[in-house]
């Protein structure tokens, strides 16, 4: 980063002060009838590239797109009131920084002044600062031309332009085009931004001496202060295992870079990739461990883009200043759904009788085949998937018995059973939804499925190591279990491109699913869009709502303050000295908020916008601190 110096800022209209063409959109107004409006501004997008790129001059282009437009003066204010909102997003939010540098901002467009300076204006920019073409009307109104005098109608006029006014200073230049860097180019600016919130322009950005995603960057670049602490271009994500495109385009439209990818990466992959990674997002598959964590030298947050979070090591996080979010709800009813459709198929032996018909046996028989109606249904695990089991299983007339490791108050007729085994011996169907904790490997063994009555049915839609494979196996192979089910395996293919391998394959009336009961189109909509928005109100305000590993603090909207966000080891005397150094620093606060778990405190202070930026050297040398970040 540069030291903070005073510096021309010379900048171009069309997309890049603004986010369009505003010939484009003129274009939109002249033509009433859609197909002719379709064809002239197809063709005006055409001049305008090639101008843009510079395969065509500019006096050629501007006659020919005014020739083709045929607009009067009557569309210049429709014209304006179209463009006032069309302001380029980072333009709008920083328009304190561009009124209060009134004297270095710049606009140098070869648009035309006659609908730039309306817009500008209100961003305290000066007139005398705005450089355009100007119109020519016949009597009637109609644009008939330009003025040919002026120096912005000829190709190579930027870099005229910005010499005839002999600036002092150094000159930056920002703009989409290769016209803006043509004023580069020709020694008259001592620096290149090519501006790409808007358009990207490969041929323009090869030549940048800084591609800038927004006016954000360009302001951190030159350690000036914008309207964000931290430009959101600068926030990488890497969003893993076919997260549905709802979830990346909230995020692209939130301006952070974006990276996808279809599968999982192995661990390998991962702790190369994750270096320059600020948040990651995945789903079931990914492991998230202590050393891929080592590596995550820039992360700041972990989105599972599903319930689970066993696959990452959350106390690793938290002791990292790293926070978790996933979507405890959003594919609950789907799970729900498949267990239901599952019992019913498995209690009619459909698997099997589905294999026959393919093979061309017709079995018509009730022999072993019931209804579930009056059947008792064995829940193990009464979170949210067991709980609503329980509610749609009631509906369907089973008998619903529940087991916990923790209290659960019984919904419906439910009951609640005090002892796994006793419960296994009394159950027609039992179903697990238990987490995925270290501690629940195998809590289905030899000695459960000894528990079990003859002929159950056996389903696990929850974690694969929940279950002794060999053992079920066995269940299975005797007759005890007479249909199984089973959605997730201790080991599962990395990707679809992957070989599955379980020694369940191939056993009778055995329903063996792809880890898919999560996969549904709503449901992977609903957590794409619940994810991102937790993660995106944690990086603009710090609140953990919902986190799994971070104490929970939602907080208020931050409004004419700084935001001090204090992540430290959780021991005592922290807190007093955070505040003993606001004090000594003659810090106004304005609002302070602290939440502990056993590993980590997190405290927000809102202070004063008017303080001694020394303070933030030293709260974050206090000892034990993890992270410290200031927002604004
Ligand atoms: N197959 C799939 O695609 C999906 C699988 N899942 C799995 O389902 C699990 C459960 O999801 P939710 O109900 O939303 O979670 P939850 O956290 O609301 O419920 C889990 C329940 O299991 C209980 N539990 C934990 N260990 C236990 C044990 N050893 N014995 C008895 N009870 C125990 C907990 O106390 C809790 O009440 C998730 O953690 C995830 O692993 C979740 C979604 C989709
Ligand atoms: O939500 C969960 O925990 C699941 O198991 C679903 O995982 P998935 O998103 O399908 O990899």
């Amino acid at each position: 980063m540069t030291e903070s110096k005073v510096a021309n800022f010379v900048i171009d209209f069309d997309s890049t002060f603004t986010q369009v063409e505003a010939l484009d959109v003129l274009c939109t107004l002249v033509f009433q009838d859609e197909e002719e409006k379709a064809v002239a501004l197809k063709e005006i997008e055409r001049i305008t590239n090639l101008a843009m790129g510079g395969d065509l001059s500019f006096r050629e282009s501007l006659e020919s797109r005014l020739a083709i437009l045929k607009a009067n003066r009557k569309h210049i204010p429709l014209l304006i009131e179209s463009l006032r909102p069309l302001v380029s997003k980072s333009f709008r939010r920083n328009k304190n920084f561009l009124a209060e540098n009134s004297d270095s901002v710049y606009i140098l467009s070869n648009g035309f002044k006659e609908f730039i300076y309306p817009i500008v204006k209100e961003y305290g920019i000066k007139e005398e600062h705005v450089f355009a073409n100007t119109f020519e009307f016949d009597d009637e109104g109609n644009i008939t031309g330009f003025d040919k005098d002026n120096i912005l109608s000829r190709s190579g006029g930027k870099p005229a332009l910005i010499e005839s006014l002999k600036l002092e200073g150094e000159i930056f230049v920002i703009g989409d085009g290769y016209n803006d860097y043509e004023i580069r180019k020709e020694g008259k600016a001592n620096r290149f931004y090519a501006f790409t919130e808007n358009v990207e322009r490969k041929n323009v950005m090869d030549f940048a001496d800084h591609i800038a995603p927004s006016l954000d960057e360009i302001l951190y670049h030159n350690n000036m202060k914008g309207a964000l602490s931290y430009p959101k271009n600068r926030i990488k994500i890497l969003l893993l295992e076919n997260i549905h495109s709802r979830g990346v385009k909230i995020v692209e439209e939130e301006g952070y870079q974006v990276e996808v990818h279809p599968a999982g990466l192995s661990e390998d992959e991962l702790c190369e990739k994750i270096k320059d990674v600020s948040i990651l997002g995945i789903r079931s598959k990914t492991q998230v461990t202590k050393r891929v964590l080592e590596h995550a030298n820039r992360l700041m947050s972990i989105g599972a883009f599903c319930i689970g979070t066993n696959q990452i090591d959350l106390k690793e996080c938290t002791k990292r200043g790293i926070t978790v979010f996933n979507a405890p709800y959003s594919n609950t009813r789907s799970v729900v759904e498949l267990a239901i459709g599952e019992m019913i198929m498995l209690i009619r032996n459909l698997p099997d009788k589905i294999a026959s018909m393919h093979q061309g046996k017709w079995d018509k028989s009730a022999k072993n085949s019931f209804e579930v109606r009056g059947k008792k249904l064995g829940i193990i695990g009464y979170g949210n998937i067991g709980k609503q089991l329980s509610v749609l299983a009631e509906a369907m007339g089973l008998q619903v018995y529940y087991y916990d490791i923790d209290e659960r108050l019984a919904i419906g007729n439910a009951i609640k059973c005090t002892s796994l085994n006793e419960m296994l011996g009394e159950v027609d169907i039992v179903s697990l939804h238990v987490d995925g904790r270290d501690s629940n490997t195998n809590i289905i063994g030899k000695e459960q499925f000894d528990a079990m009555k003859e002929g159950i049915i056996f389903m696990n839609l929850s974690r694969g190591h929940v279950v002794d494979i060999p053992e079920l196996k066995k269940a299975i192979e005797s007759g005890k279990i007479t249909g199984c089910a089973v959605d997730v395996f201790p080991e599962e293919p990395y990707s679809n491109a992957h070989e599955f391998i379980s020694e369940l394959k191939g056993l009778p009336n055995t329903i063996l699913t792809p880890h898919i009961g999560g996969s549904t189109l709503e449901a992977q909509e609903n957590i794409a869009e619940f994810v991102p928005n937790k993660i995106i109100s944690y990086i603009n305000s710090g609140s953990t709502t919902n986190s799994v590993n971070f104490p929970n603090l939602t907080l208020p909207k931050l409004q004419d303050a700084h935001r001090f966000i204090h992540i430290h080891h959780n021991k005592p005397g922290i807190m007093a000295e955070i505040n003993n150094i606001l004090a000594s620093h003659n810090i106004n606060v304005m609002g302070q908020y602290l939440k502990t778990n056993e590993t980590v405190g997190y405290v927000i202070t809102d202070i004063d916008t008017d303080y001694n930026k020394d303070v933030i050297k030293v709260m974050k040398k206090i000892e034990g601190t993890i992270r410290f970040r200031v927002l604004y």
